[in-house]
């Protein structure tokens, strides 16, 4: 579970809060779908979550555990997939992914077979000796997925992953996704993509100018709201006044 109360972020600089009074509880074992128009502050929550960057106050507890007094232990349980692709070009898939399961302290007897495995679930076996600048968005993106997975996380932070993505390595992401999910990960995932958050998500917050407007199961907000689709709500709830 995360909890996240009286958020608060100020970058250096800024006239505005990034984000201001953001309050939300996700639950475990959730596909939470964070939704806003541009600037809305998604990747902000995201990177405070991810303990990347710091918030001005608040608090956010994960798994129980402060996320300003239990950063290491955290690290451990989350994964993160951040919206630019972290990954060397000049390396191999297979390289990279070494790199990553290093770093997460995967136990090296078993690392490799890890990959190969991942790799075969989401169709690049065969790319994995190949170096990553050869690749297009959507293998990029795939092979960035799995860098944020090799350790296990309970809890996994996607920033828009589908962005650049062709159709057929988006079904594969998604479906993988939701294998993850119901195999007892949760995650928290930001999109521009209202029918792809509307079918994916468990729930979704929508947020505009740094604060959770509502949080709720895409149906159950689509009926209160009279709307044939997410799109709608999302943009009734996000117009500017
Ligand atoms: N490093 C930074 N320094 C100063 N201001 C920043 C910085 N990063 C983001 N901001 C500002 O904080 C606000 C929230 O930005 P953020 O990137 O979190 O929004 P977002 O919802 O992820 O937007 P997008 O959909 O475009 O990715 C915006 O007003 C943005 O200009």
């Amino acid at each position: 579970m995360i909890e996240i109360e009286k958020l608060y972020k100020k970058y250096k600089n800024a006239d505005v809060f990034a984000l201001e009074d953001f309050n939300l509880t996700i639950k475990s074992n959730e596909i939470h779908g964070v939704l806003g128009p541009n600037g809305a502050g998604k990747t902000t929550l995201m990177s405070i979550l991810s303990g990347l960057i710091l918030p001005t106050s608040g608090k956010v507890s994960i798994q129980g555990k402060e996320l300003q007094k239990d950063l290491n232990k955290i690290k451990s349980l989350i994964g993160i997939v951040p919206q630019e692709y972290a990954l060397y070009p000049t390396l191999t898939a297979r390289e990279n992914l070494l790199f990553f399961g290093k770093i997460y302290k995967v136990p090296s007897n078993i690392l490799n077979d890890k990959i190969n495995l991942l790799a075969e679930r989401i169709g690049m076996n065969k790319f994995l000796d190949k170096k990553i600048e050869s690749f297009s968005g959507g293998m990029k993106r795939r092979i960035n997925l799995l860098a944020g997975i090799l350790h296990q996380p309970e809890i996994l932070f996607l920033d828009e992953p589908t962005v650049g993505v062709d159709i057929q390595s988006k079904l594969i992401l998604l479906e993988y996704l939701k294998e993850l999910n119901q195999q007892g990960m949760t995650i928290v995932y930001t999109s521009h993509h209202m029918a792809e958050a509307e079918d994916f998500c468990t729930r979704i917050t929508i947020m505009n100018l740094g604060k959770a407007i509502i949080t709720e199961e895409p149906k159950k907000l689509i009926q209160e709201h009279n709307a044939h689709n997410l799109e709608e709500v999302f943009v009734s709830l996000t117009k500017l006044s």
